[in-house]
C-alpha cells in the first residue's frame, strides 16, 4: 500500500514536470535571481532548455535531483544557477569550508564549469570566491587555493580525496557548512576509477546537503552514486531522456555519411573543406593520434588552418588549444578520442586495488575525456575522420554539435572495413529520409569529379610531407 502511494505521487510528480519542461516557461518564470538573467542575457541566453525548466523549480525548491538529459542539453546552467542563487542570498556568512562542491571527471571539464561560474559571478556583480582544483598541484598549492574559503570549490574526486588525506580539507569543516553538492557528468565519474575517491569523502557529507548528480545516459553507475550520496528520500529523475535515439541525437543536427576508401580519407576530406561544402566551425575525430597530425600537416599545405586535441598533449596545451578554438581563433579542430581506437580493447581489466591498470585506465578514460562534456563552442559540423567503435560513441561526437538551440550537422568518412559500424549506427539512428529528420544519409554534394580534381596536388603534397614527417620524427609514415 505504502510503496503504490509512493508510486503515485512520483508518477504525478513526474508528470508535472514532464508538463513543464514542454511549456514555454521563461527564467523568471522558474524563479530565477534577475541578476543571473541579466548575465544570461548578455549571453545571448534568452529562454531556458527543457531540462533547465525542470531542474531549476526543482532545485530551488531544496530537492536532491538525478537529471538526465543528452549532451548539450544546457544541464551545466540547470544546476549553476540554482546553485549560484542559493549562495547569493547569503554572501557574507562566515564558513570553515567551500559552501559548494561541483565534482567533475576531468580537469578540462573543471575549467570548462570554473569558466562559466566565474564569468556569472562577474557578470551579477555580486562577491563570491570560486577556486579550481587539479591532481598537479602541491599541498602549498592546494591550501593556498581553499584559503579564504572560497564559496564553491570545482574538482575532481580525486584532487578532493587529496585535500581530505593532505589534511587540506577537514571534515568536520565539510560537515559543518557544505549546502551543495553537484556531481557533473555522473556517469562518468565511476568508470574513470574515482568510485574510493568518492567513498572517502561522501561519509562528510551533511545530511542537510542538497546534492545534484548530472547526466547524459542512464547507467548502474547513476544508480551506484545515487544510493551512495543521495540523503533526501525524494529523488526525481527527470524525463527527458529514454532509450530511443530520439532522445539522445539533436533533432537539430543532419548526419550525413560518405564511402570512402581507407587510403583516400586525407583526399575526402580536403575535398569536402576545400570546397567549402560544409559550414564552419568544424570538429574532425580521428581515431589515431599520428592520423591527426597527418591530417593537421596535409590541411596546412593547403592553406587550412587547424589544431590537434589530444590526451597525448600537455594538459596547459590542450586546456589552450580548447580556449582558442572557443574564442574563435581557428575554425578547424582535430580531436582524437582514443577510447574509439582498437587500443582501448588492449587496456587491461582493472584488477581490484591494482595501481598499475587503475593508472592505465584512468590514462585511457581522460583521453576519451576529449570528447565527453566539452563544450566545444559554436561547432556546426562534426567530421568523423575514422568512424567511432560504438554507437555510443557515435552519439558522443555528434552531441558535439546542435548544442542547445543551435543546428549542426556531421559527416562520417566510411572505408568498407567501416561499413559494419555504419550499419549499427544506422539500424540505432535510421537511414530513411522519410522517418523524419532525425537520420543518417550519404552526402549529396561532394561528386567523384571534384575529389578527382584535388587527387593530383594533393599527392605530390602528400608525397612531399612524407618526406617531411620523416625528418620531422613528428608523423609516421602512412
Ligand atoms: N537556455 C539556453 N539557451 C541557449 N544556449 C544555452 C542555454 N543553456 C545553455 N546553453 C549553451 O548550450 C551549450 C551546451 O550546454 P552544456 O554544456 O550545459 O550542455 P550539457 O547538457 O552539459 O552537455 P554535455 O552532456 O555534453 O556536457 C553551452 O554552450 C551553453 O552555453
Amino acid at each position: 500500500m505504502a510503496a503504490t502511494t509512493t508510486e503515485n505521487i512520483l508518477k504525478e510528480t513526474m508528470q508535472r514536470y514532464e508538463e513543464d519542461a514542454s511549456d514555454d516557461k521563461s527564467f523568471e518564470e522558474l524563479g530565477v535571481d534577475a541578476r543571473l538573467i541579466r548575465a544570461l542575457l548578455k549571453k545571448g541566453i534568452d529562454k531556458p532548455t527543457p531540462i533547465q525548466r525542470v531542474a531549476i523549480p526543482l532545485i530551488l525548491e531544496g530537492k536532491d535531483v538525478v537529471a538526465r538529459a543528452k549532451t548539450g542539453s544546457g544541464k551545466t546552467f540547470a544546476y549553476l544557477l540554482p546553485m549560484l542563487q542559493k549562495l547569493f542570498a547569503n554572501v557574507d556568512r562566515k564558513k570553515q569550508a567551500p559552501n559548494a562542491f561541483v565534482l567533475v571527471p576531468t580537469r578540462e571539464l573543471c575549467q570548462q564549469v570554473y569558466i562559466e561560474v566565474v564569468s556569472l559571478i562577474e557578470l551579477c556583480r555580486v562577491q563570491l570566491k570560486v577556486a579550481q582544483l587539479n591532481s598537479n598541484m602541491q599541498a602549498s598549492d592546494l591550501r593556498a587555493a581553499l584559503t579564504g574559503p572560497p564559496d564553491i570549490l570545482i574538482s575532481t574526486p580525486a584532487c578532493l580525496a587529496k585535500c581530505l588525506f593532505d589534511g587540506v580539507l577537514q571534515p568536520a569543516s565539510i560537515n559543518a557548512t557544505l549546502e551543495t553538492l553537484i556531481l557533473d557528468e555522473a556517469d562518468l565519474l565511476l568508470s574513470y576509477g574515482y568510485e574510493n575517491d568518492i567513498k572517502s569523502f561522501t561519509p562528510h557529507v551533511p545530511r542537510s546537503c542538497q546534492c545534484l548528480l548530472m547526466s547524459a545516459t542512464s547507467s548502474t553507475d547513476v544508480d551506484k552514486l545515487k544510493k551512495l550520496i543521495l540523503h533526501n528520500p525524494f529523488i526525481l529523475t527527470l524525463p527527458e531522456v529514454g532509450n530511443n535515439k530520439d532522445d539522445v541525437i539533436p533533432k537539430n543536427v543532419q548526419q550525413f555519411w560518405i564511402s570512402c576508401p581507407a587510403n583516400d580519407k586525407l583526399l575526402y576530406t580536403l575535398a569536402v573543406l576545400k570546397l567549402e561544402l560544409v559550414q564552419k566551425k568544424v570538429l574532425i575525430f580521428t581515431n589515431d593520434i599520428d592520423m591527426s597530425f597527418r591530417l593537421k600537416l596535409f590541411l596546412e599545405k593547403f592553406g587550412i588552418k587547424s589544431a590537434v586535441l589530444n590526451a597525448e598533449l600537455p594538459q596547459n596545451s590542450r586546456l589552450h588549444i580548447l580556449e582558442e578554438f572557443n574564442a574563435g581563433l581557428f575554425d578547424y579542430l582535430i580531436a582524437t578520442d582514443v577510447s574509439q581506437s582498437k587500443e582501448k580493447d588492449e587496456a587491461p581489466k582493472e584488477g581490484k586495488g591494482s595501481r598499475k591498470s587503475r593508472k592505465h585506465k584512468l590514462k585511457l578514460d581522460s583521453e576519451f575525456g576529449v570528447v565527453r562534456g566539452i563544450d566545444f563552442k559554436n561547432v556546426f559540423t562534426v567530421i568523423n575522420f575514422d568512424m567511432p567503435r560504438s554507437v555510443a560513441g557515435y552519439v558522443h561526437r555528434i552531441g558535439r554539435t546542435g548544442r542547445a538551440y543551435s543546428s549542426g550537422a556531421s559527416i562520417s568518412l566510411v572505408s568498407t572495413d567501416e561499413m559494419e559500424t555504419l550499419e549499427e549506427v544506422k539500424a540505432f539512428v535510421g537511414d530513411d529520409e522519410n522517418k523524419g529528420s532525425n537520420t543518417i544519409v550519404e552526402f549529396p554534394f561532394l561528386t567523384k569529379n571534384a575529389v578527382e580534381s584535388l587527387r593530383y596536388r594533393a599527392e605530390v603534397i602528400y608525397h612531399f610531407l612524407f618526406s617531411f614527417t620523416l625528418e620531422e620524427k613528428t608523423c609516421k609514415q602512412p
